[in-house]
């Protein structure tokens, strides 16, 4: 028996739309046991009740990409899936089951296949590399998309901060999100948001965190995304006092605050103000990790 236990992600960070991406303490674990035929998911925690249980599930797909690439057929396959990362809120919980998948199925083929290949085949699933590079490596994980599907990439380590991570209860697919983004943007926009990744990644590379709070800032992704989640620019503005800067994790609806202290009261304020916006929500309190998946 294969066991795996995959980081949620945190991508974007602000201004880094599709090229950064941290791996956060929060994890989501695969067991995957050989049977003599058939498959059989088993699902336990976020998504029991609404995930497929057959050849549809996310985790046995991606598996198959890497089955299909390495002309491995197993007789049959069992996989319980424990999920800790809540679905569709901008924690990557689709980019766990791709890469928790392909991980485990290049296990069972003998590692045909390289970090890299995988890293390239999980992209191409998900879309986008921010996602999946962390929830692979670890860290923080700087990416781009390449020619020919391939993804440049290079892993800093992470901040010693504290990430409050503050979950509305609705969800917003990613591609419901996306489909909210203009197809063209602004020149000053684009050099506001390549200027603040730069300074941002300065700051997380010096250990500048006031730096990193000020480079926070972002007019490629938030500002159209507002429309999905009421209170977001109340939230920027009132909790920016407290922490060093507060973002949309991924394509939300989930927002993160990075603080040095204060976790529990920033926490609380940022679910009070959903709260006055009419929208449920809770948060933790997590840390950035430099880990990637593990197999046991
Ligand atoms: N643990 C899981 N097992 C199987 N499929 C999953 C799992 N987690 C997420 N998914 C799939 O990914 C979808 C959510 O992906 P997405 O909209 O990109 O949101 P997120 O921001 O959480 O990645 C779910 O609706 C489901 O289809
Ligand atoms: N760069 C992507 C990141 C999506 O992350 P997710 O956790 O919401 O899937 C985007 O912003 O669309």
């Amino acid at each position: 028996m294969l066991k795996l236990k995959v980081p949620a992600t945190t991508a974007n960070l602000g201004p880094g739309f599709d090229t950064l991406g941290m791996a956060l303490e929060l994890y989501n674990t695969l067991e995957v046991t050989k049977i003599e035929e058939g498959l059989e998911i088993i699902i336990e925690g976020y998504g029991a009740d609404e995930l497929p249980i057959d050849e549809k599930n996310l985790v046995y797909q991606a598996m198959n990409k890497v089955f299909k690439k390495t002309c491995y057929y197993p007789s049959g396959l069992r996989l319980r899936l424990s999920n800790q990362v809540p679905l569709a809120r901008g924690l990557g919980s689709s980019a766990t089951a791709i890469v928790a998948g392909m991980v485990a199925a290049n296990k069972l083929t003998g590692e045909k296949l390289s970090t890299e290949e995988l890293l390239n085949l999980a992209t191409r699933l998900e879309g986008h590399p921010d996602n999946v590079a962390p929830a692979l490596l670890g860290g923080i994980v700087v990416s781009t998309l390449q020619d020919k599907g391939r993804v440049m990439y290079e892993k800093i380590a992470v901040p010693e901060l504290k990430v409050v991570v503050c979950i509305p209860d609705y969800q917003v697919s990613t591609t419901e999100a996306r489909e909210v983004l203009p197809k063209k943007v602004d020149f000053a926009d684009a050099i506001f948001n390549v200027s603040h990744t730069a300074l941002l990644i300065t700051g997380l590379l010096n250990q500048d965190y006031d730096l990193v709070g000020r480079a926070l800032e972002d007019r490629l992704h938030q500002p159209y995304r507002q429309k999905l989640l009421p209170g977001f620019n109340k939230l920027v503005n009132k909790v920016d006092k407290n922490a060093l800067g507060v973002v949309l994790s991924g394509s939300g609806p989930t927002v993160i605050a990075l603080t040095l202290d204060k976790e529990e009261q920033i926490g609380e304020e940022m679910v009070s103000i959903f709260t006055e916006e009419g929208i449920e929500a809770n948060y933790l309190v997590t840390s950035p990790t430099n880990q990637g998946i593990i197999t046991y």
